[in-house]
């Protein structure tokens, strides 16, 4: 397994013979010129180009100067994270192709530089590399392999990789179509939210074919903070799923703690603030937690993906027989919260199908 960790003010690659500038600037030709020249240890505070160093490995890792760079990027599905993300790509200079089911959502990117195509295997077809940020199984398969599907414009020398949360046999599924053209497939479905991805601070969990990660990592690097490359196709989906299905339930356990304590009397704020300091504070509870005191949900993860994320990881555990009782009286609660008319506000709204069991 490979991790590699995005870092502050250096360049990029630090097991690559290529110097991260030159990576960079071959890649992205149209980078500002500032970005190409300065001074390693003179760039800005947040890092365009920051330094990777390998934490944990026991592959061979990192750019190395043969690798081709795909100078033609697509991007297929501009929801609440694939926009950010080919936003990301475009700041940074990169010929970025899009393509969604609702075309109007490409127009902000297009604003930006974006070129557009009307298809998935249009895009496909112009690129060299294709990434897909779609809702579920059901629709990364259709836009990958259905009719006008980005495989259809797929072949020897391109690449493209999947960033949806789907589960493990979708995953495959849709190698198995991609690899069937000739070209190269990776899965790297990706831990953080909607801030995250505007912020390019991503975790990326990739799996499949290892030319195609390396050959990406500078654009991962772009998107995201850190990435870890998982070996076969289906580890990178279960890893992600694995901790959603964490999340899920922490989630749902949070929110009967904020009601239990108002209803004995004590401030949720203070409840919050305790758990921030103590051995279970996590990131989520102190951004989400006021707004849920305040039974306000901007969306950032929508609730009907949180919910199909539990239920494919059960499928998951139940595939080898792994109990999960936990995550099971999670799931029925965010199916609860979904029929009460929630499922594209904010996984938090689960909060609600609390307060309705009365
Ligand atoms: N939001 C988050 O915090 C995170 C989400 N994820 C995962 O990333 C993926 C995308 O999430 P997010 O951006 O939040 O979701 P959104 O619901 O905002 O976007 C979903 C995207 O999928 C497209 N889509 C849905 N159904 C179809 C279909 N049948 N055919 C073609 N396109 C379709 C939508 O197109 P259209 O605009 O036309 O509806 C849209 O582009 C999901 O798998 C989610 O679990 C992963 C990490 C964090
Ligand atoms: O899949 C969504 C994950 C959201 C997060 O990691 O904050």
């Amino acid at each position: 397994m490979t991790l590699l960790v995005k870092s502050s003010y250096s360049h990029r690659f630090l097991s690559s013979s290529t110097p991260a500038m030159s990576v960079c600037s071959s890649f992205c030709p149209q980078l500002p010129s500032y970005f190409r020249q300065k001074p390693i240890n003179s760039l800005p505070t947040k890092p365009l180009f920051p330094l990777s160093f390998k934490v944990f490995s026991s592959q061979a890792t990192g750019v190395s100067a043969e690798d081709e760079l795909p100078g033609r990027i697509g991007f297929l599905g501009m929801g609440i994270m694939g926009t950010p993300m080919a936003q990301n790509l475009l700041k940074a200079g990169c010929d970025v192709t899009v393509w969604n089911r609702t075309k109007s959502k490409c127009d902000p990117l297009i604003s930006l530089g974006a070129k557009y195509q009307p298809s998935p295997d249009e895009v496909a077809a112009s690129c060299d590399v294709t990434f897909a940020m779609l809702a579920d199984p059901e629709s990364a398969m259709d836009v990958a392999c259905g009719k006008h599907g980005a495989a259809s414009g797929m072949g020897p020398g391109k690449g493209y990789v999947d960033v949806s949360t789907v589960d493990g046999d979708t995953s495959k599924l849709i190698n198995g179509h991609i690899k069937a053209t000739g070209a190269s497939f990776l899965e790297a479905p990706v831990s953080g939210s909607k801030k995250p991805a505007e912020d390019g601070q991503l975790i990326f969990l990739a799996a499949g074919d290892k030319s195609l990660y390396n050959t990406v990592a500078p654009l991962l690097d772009i998107m995201g903070k850190s990435r870890f490359y998982l070996g076969d196709v289906g580890n990178g989906a279960a890893m992600k799923l694995v901790v959603n299905m964490i999340m899920g339930s922490m989630m749902a356990t949070f929110s009967e703690g904020l009601l239990l304590s108002e209803k004995v009397g004590l401030d949720p704020n203070v409840l919050v603030e305790v758990v921030s300091q103590g051995a279970i504070s996590a990131p989520m509870y102190s951004l989400k937690g006021p707004s849920m005191i305040e039974s306000l949900y901007p969306t950032a993860f929508p609730l009907k993906h949180q919910q199909k994320d539990l239920r494919l990881a059960l499928g998951l555990a139940e595939s080898v027989s792994q109990s999960t009782p936990i995550a099971a009286a999670a799931n029925e609660l965010y199916k609860v919260a979904k029929s009460h008319g929630l499922s594209d506000e904010d996984f938090s709204a689960v909060i609600e199908a609390l307060k309705a069991k009365k």
